[in-house]
């Protein structure tokens, strides 16, 4: 369990952060410069919170009521950057087996070689960081973190220097390799929402240093609570509301039924343009089908993204590549399923 309340002003920025969470894996989400990394170092000790609490489990790492405050390297919280930070003037099984510093030589040999064939890099024990790929030394980074025993591991964006591909492959091996040697809480740092959604459990969302919503990840995309939250998540559909009458909302001149009982709960409705889709006929769905003009197309691998225009209101809709042509042919009608359409308060 991870207990975390802390504020600390920094003159021009304010970090006021409040979480629990029992295990699990937990992207931080949010925008540049929103306190994602202060919370880490907070945790890890790297930065002294002005007022607050931080506890793993029954140990209290941080709290000014009690005067408590362990230094970095008693804390036991594994931190893995996103430059790696490895030494560069030792070798693989150096920077490894310095976290281990005081075990008998044999003991710190063994751990070396158990956690070397763990991230599969057996071979590669006596290089120096500069002799391997940014893959390599991210699984070196995460090897001599591991090898610590962490109680917790911090993951500050460890693959935003990785390429497309090698970052796709070295998500899952390290996720495969934290889920089979590590059961403490994970927090992970990503602006990738979908990175976020692949591997993590929970999702916990900053804005302007604050913590705004956390839970499952499904319920965080599906039901972000304000229009901050929903931004956060990749929802380009929002849209401020005129007036409400049961389930229905006026928005832009539109009228659109909600799966929300008191649509007076929200400012703004949202929907994520993979959830916006199109009908041939009128019939099939009696509300929410709208004519559109196409304003753009935007070309992606296998999806693209339609801009169209209804009176007033844009919506970017993602569609399958194949069924581009039918879709702009001019017969069919844009449709807002109610069930997925989310209130977002201010
Ligand atoms: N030591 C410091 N003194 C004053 N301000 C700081 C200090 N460290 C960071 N900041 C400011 O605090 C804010 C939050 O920084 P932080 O590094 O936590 O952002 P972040 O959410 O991790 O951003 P990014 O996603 O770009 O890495 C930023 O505006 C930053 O400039």
């Amino acid at each position: 369990m991870l207990d975390v309340n802390i504020n600390k002003d920094l003159g021009d920025f304010h970090l006021n952060v409040e979480f629990q969470v029992e295990s699990g894996i937990i992207g931080i989400l949010g925008p540049s410069g929103c306190g994602k990394s202060l919370t880490l170092q907070a945790i890890a000790g790297l930065l002294t919170p002005d007022t607050g609490r931080i506890a793993i489990g029954e140990r209290t790492l941080f709290d000014t009521e009690q005067k408590v405050n362990i230094p970095t390297r008693q804390r036991n919280v594994g931190y893995v950057f996103q430059n790696y930070a490895l030494f560069p003037h030792l070798t693989v099984a150096e920077n490894i087996g310095y976290g281990l510093k005081g075990l008998p030589k044999q003991e710190v040999q063994k751990q070396v070689d158990d956690i070397l064939e763990t991230v599969q890099l057996k071979g590669l024990a006596k290089r120096y960081p500069n002799e391997l790929s940014g893959g390599q030394q991210q699984r070196v980074a995460l090897a001599r973190t591991l090898v610590t025993k962490p109680d917790i591991l911090l993951l500050d964006e460890p693959f935003s220097a990785l390429d497309q591909h090698v970052k796709k492959m070295l998500e899952l091996e390290l996720l495969e390799i934290i889920k089979h040697n590590f059961s403490g809480v994970v927090l992970f740092v990503t602006h990738n929402i979908e990175e976020a959604y692949r591997l993590c459990d929970y999702i916990c969302l900053y804005d302007c240093g604050r913590n705004i919503q956390f839970g499952k990840k499904v319920d965080v995309l599906r039901q972000p609570v304000n229009k901050a939250a929903a931004r956060i998540v990749g929802c380009e559909n929002i849209y401020e509301i005129d007036s409400y009458e049961g389930h229905f909302v006026t928005v832009g001149g539109l009228q659109l039924k909600t799966a929300n009982t008191d649509a007076q709960e929200g400012k703004y409705v949202g929907i994520h343009s993979y959830d916006v889709t199109f009908v041939t006929d009128e019939n099939d769905c009696t509300t929410n089908t709208f004519r559109f003009d196409v304003r753009n197309i935007v070309e992606g691998i296998d999806h693209s993204t339609i801009t169209v225009t209804v009176g007033d209101l844009i919506f970017k809709v993602d569609v399958r590549k194949d069924n581009v042509k039918q879709i702009t042919a001019g017969d069919t009608l844009l449709y807002l399923p109610p069930e997925k359409i989310f209130l977002l308060g201010v």
